[in-house]
């Protein structure tokens, strides 16, 4: 099975949310109490899939909200300069900030994020700053979960979400949960399961599925069940380094591998993956194929020091592949 995407539009991907820092610990197997040095990046998960995307050769665009201050300047400039299109990432005026991530790295397997993201820019998105001229020119729609936390945030990704519906432009779901912004489990499943029952394609962790349909151990097979009752064509479950899985609403499952490496941390493997998924969709490619290029290139993020500025090129992925094959 292949998604079909309207091969008429200028933009690949267009991306909803959060644009911030990351703030990752150049001191490596200390806790993060010791760590003294961190390294500055351009973070928040649907930021980086469009700068995965575009480093993969997609032509990316980004809705969101920055600070009028340095870390606003440097964001919006990586942006550009990795080729996304800023024009609709908006300036706010009223004082908030973007937010923080510290990571600490206590070992390639014990690794954390400690998130900043009191009053973040990102969450006072208002409705009126998103366009539907702009949604209407993509293929794609990706919407971070984090988006759906807050108000105006909230209505904005809504809207957003309407508008690609409207305009045939394919709706990607990914859960992308951070607790912090939440207020409580019951809401979160609420904007969740709005939100995935009208997506194309939904991508998560198992825990963030079971987030979702506020549960514990839930199993893929139930939530597939449900969410094909929807919109959803296709829906991806990860769970760690035991692989991911793609179902289609045809009634398919294929498993992904996640590929060997030598881990530095464990933080980017979702962002990456879900860029060079897209990616392989986009670009024509089975299911399959898709899975092992979000495996490939998780892989590769993982083992580097950033989850940004790590995403890999085609080139890279396709190497790491045929080296597995
Ligand atoms: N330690 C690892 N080594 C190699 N690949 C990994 C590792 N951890 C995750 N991956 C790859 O990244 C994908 C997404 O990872 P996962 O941890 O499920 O997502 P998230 O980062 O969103 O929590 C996995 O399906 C796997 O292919
Ligand atoms: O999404 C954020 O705001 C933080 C990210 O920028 C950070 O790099 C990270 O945690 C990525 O982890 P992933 O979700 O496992 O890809």
């Amino acid at each position: 099975m292949k998604i079909q995407f309207n091969n008429d539009r200028e933009y690949d991907i267009i991306a909803i949310g959060r644009a911030c820092i990351d703030l990752n610990a150049a001191e490596y197997n200390r806790p993060m109490e010791e760590t003294m040095t961190f390294i500055k990046y351009v973070g928040g998960s649907p930021a980086n899939i469009a700068i995965g995307g575009a480093k993969l050769g997609l032509k990316a665009g980004f809705i969101g909200k920055i600070s009028d201050d340095q870390h606003g300047r440097f964001i919006k400039k990586y942006m550009n300069d990795v080729g996304i299109d800023t024009s609709n990432i908006v300036v706010d005026k009223e004082g908030h900030k973007v937010g923080l991530t510290f990571t600490e790295i206590k070992s390639p397997e014990e690794c954390s994020i400690l998130m900043y993201r009191e009053e973040v820019a990102d969450l006072y998105l208002t409705p009126s700053e998103v366009n539907e001229n702009y949604i209407r020119k993509s293929k794609i729609l990706l919407v971070s979960g984090t988006a759906l936390a807050k108000s105006p945030s909230r209505e904005a990704v809504l809207k957003a979400v309407a508008l690609a519906k409207k305009n045939d432009v394919k709706v990607i779901f990914e859960l992308d949960y951070r607790p912090y912004s939440w207020a409580s489990a019951d809401e979160t499943a609420v904007y969740y399961s709005l939100v995935a029952e009208l997506a194309d394609v939904v991508i998560g962790t198992r825990d963030e599925y079971d987030v979702m349909e506020n549960r514990t151990d839930g199993k893929n097979e139930e939530t597939i069940n449900y969410l094909f009752n929807h919109s959803p064509e296709l829906i991806v479950i990860k769970h760690g380094v035991e692989g991911s899985y793609a179902y289609t609403k045809s009634g398919e499952t294929f498993k992904g591998q996640a590929y060997k490496t030598k881990v530095l941390k464990t933080f980017g493997a979702g962002d990456s993956y879900a860029s060079a998924f897209l990616y392989a969709l986009i670009t024509g490619k089975d299911i399959e194929t898709a899975l092992k290029f979000g495996s490939a290139s998780a892989s590769i993020v993982v083992s580097k020091h950033s989850s940004s500025e790590a995403m890999p090129t085609v080139e890279e992925i396709e190497e790491l592949i045929t080296v597995n094959a």
